[in-house]
Parts: C-alpha cells; sequence; structure tokens
C-alpha cells in the first residue's frame, strides 16, 4: 500500500486506528482453547469485529514466536485471512528487525516477499546498512523505532550528546537520508505526550506509527494535539485495549465497540485538524 492509499483509507473510514493483534493464550476467552487453532480462530473473531472501525492491523510476532512453528502458521494463516478478506487494511508486521546488511536483506526477504506484509518495524541502531535493505520494496514500509513507548526510552532515545542533540533526533535525522515518508514511518509511543511538537519539527510530513493508547495511559487527544498534520499523519496502535476488553464469549462484540470508541474519537480529531 502506498501513502496516497493510506490517506484515502484514513479519509473514508475516518479513523488512524491499528488494532494490535497481540494474542496470549492466557488471556484468549477459555471456549476458543478448544478450537484447532485457538490464536487464528481469535485473531479471525477479533478482525471480523474491528474491521469496520480500523485502517490497519499489527500482529506483534513475539505472539506467535512464542509457540514456534504452530504460532508461525498462526500468524501466516492470520496475515493471509486479512489479505484475502481485507484487502486495504494496512498490515504492520512488529517484529524490531534490523541486523548487517546481508541478514537485514533476509529479513526483509521474509516479510515483504514470502509473507507480503505493508510494513516491518525495524530498530536504527545498527545503522544505515541494516535498514536499507529494508528499504527497496515498491509500496512496502520501513518503521523505524524512533522514540518508543516505555520508560527505557530515557536510557539510550533521550540522552543527549555534545551540542544537546538526542539521540532519537539523531536518528529521525539521519534515517531521512536512507528512507523518504513514502517509504519511512516513525514509531513514537503516545505515553511520550508533547514530545510530539519536537518530533514534528525533524520530521513534519512523515507518518507516525503511535503505540500506547489504552493500557499504557497514552491520551489519543495529546498524540493528535502535537503530532497530526494535514494528511492526519498518525497511525494509533492499541492492542490490550481492544482484544481484551472482554475475556467473556462476547470477547469479539465488546472489541468491536472499544474499536468503534476509538474510532468516534479520532474522526472528532480528524474534523477539527481539519483532515476531512
Ligand atoms: O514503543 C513501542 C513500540 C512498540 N510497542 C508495541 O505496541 C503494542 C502496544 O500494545 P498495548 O497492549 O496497546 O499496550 C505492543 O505490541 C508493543 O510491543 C509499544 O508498546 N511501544
Amino acid at each position: 500500500m502506498n501513502r496516497q492509499q493510506l490517506i484515502e483509507q484514513i479519509k473514508t473510514k475516518k479513523s488512524f486506528l491499528c488494532v494490535g493483534l497481540d494474542t496470549d493464550l492466557k488471556k484468549v476467552p477459555q471456549h476458543i482453547l478448544n478450537e484447532e487453532d485457538p490464536i487464528f480462530s481469535f485473531n479471525k473473531a477479533i478482525i471480523d469485529a474491528t474491521a469496520p472501525y480500523c485502517v490497519s492491523y499489527k500482529p506483534n510476532l513475539a505472539f506467535y514466536e512464542a509457540f514456534g512453528v504452530k504460532g508461525l502458521m498462526s500468524f501466516e494463516k492470520t496475515v493471509k485471512y486479512l489479505k484475502e478478506n481485507y484487502p486495504h487494511h494496512f498490515i504492520i508486521a512488529d517484529a524490531k528487525r534490523g541486523d548487517i546488511g546481508n541478514t537485514s536483506a533476509m529479513y526483509a526477504r521474509t516479510f515483504f516477499e514470502e509473507y507480503d506484509i505493508d510494513s516491518l518495524t525495524v530498530a536504527p541502531y545498527m545503522g544505515e546498512d541494516s535498514v536499507t535493505p529494508f528499504l527497496g520494496y515498491e509500496g512496502h514500509w520501513v518503521i523505524l523505532l524512533a522514540l518508543t513507548s516505555n520508560k527505557g526510552s530515557l536510557d539510550f532515545q533521550m540522552t543527549t550528546d555534545e551540542q544537546g542533540e538526542r539521540l532519537f533526533e539523531k536518528v529521525l535525522k539521519k534515517s531521512q537520508q536512507w528512507g523518504t515518508k513514502d517509504n519511512m514511518i516513525y514509531v513514537v509511543g503516545a505515553t511520550q505526550g508533547r514530545m510530539f511538537e519536537d518530533i514534528r519539527k525533524l520530521a513534519p510530513e512523515h507518518f507516525l506509527l503511535v503505540p500506547g493508547v489504552g493500557a499504557q495511559g497514552g491520551s489519543l487527544e495529546e498524540v493528535c494535539r502535537y503530532g497530526m498534520t494535514s494528511d492526519c499523519g498518525l497511525l494509533v496502535n492499541s492492542s490490550r485495549g481492544i482484544i481484551y476488553a472482554s475475556t467473556g464469549s462476547d470477547f469479539a462484540e465488546v472489541a468491536g465497540q472499544k474499536a468503534k470508541e476509538l474510532q468516534e474519537q479520532m474522526a472528532v480529531q480528524l474534523q477539527s485538524a481539519g483532515v476531512i
């Protein structure tokens, strides 16, 4: 999916919601565990219930790899289900990859050729040759970690050099020599609040993937106030806040309601920013 198509989807659906498929068998309703492929069954129900309200899905690979080959098969089935039934939803593989060049090239092959997923999260800290192998795929995106939602973002990302430049700022500047707003998105945690102002000084037009609304307590309103652009420029993720809103037999219905609530708040933000 290219940038223009993503923007069209956001405007049509009045939503920039990304539903996180962090499927944890310890948290899914009991009856799902009787299914042949419980992870896929859970995902399918969540996807069918939330698809009208979101533009994107983000399976986090950790939740699939934790179950070895079986987990990867559930991941593959989920991606295939999305592509066949909801081809206009932007798929993010949250795998936080990145290695020396030839190894990154194999990761790129996995996600962009084998699975043909729209985008992949990548860690920037091994530098240019670890990121550029992901950038040669038309219609596919690198989502580079810039300023993450966790407390540990203070440990490295917020540290400054002698000139007072913070490490996340260096990442934003340097990486724009490798990729463009048409193939690179940055991760900025919703918990970073007003820091979106600083991010926008360096990346005024890039899309931002924003995890941290919901379970981590980030504010959608604040993210929009400081981070929204005239094209929206945001994909806001919620995983646990949607998919585990109910652990009963009504889990999918309640997930749909939660996604709808977020979509309605997003429509208000898009309208007041003049995006729609
Ligand atoms: O800075 C980051 C980068 C990635 N994540 C991931 O996003 C989701 C958030 O899940 P919630 O349940 O909505 O908190 C999860 O997959 C994280 O690994 C992040 O939270 N922060």
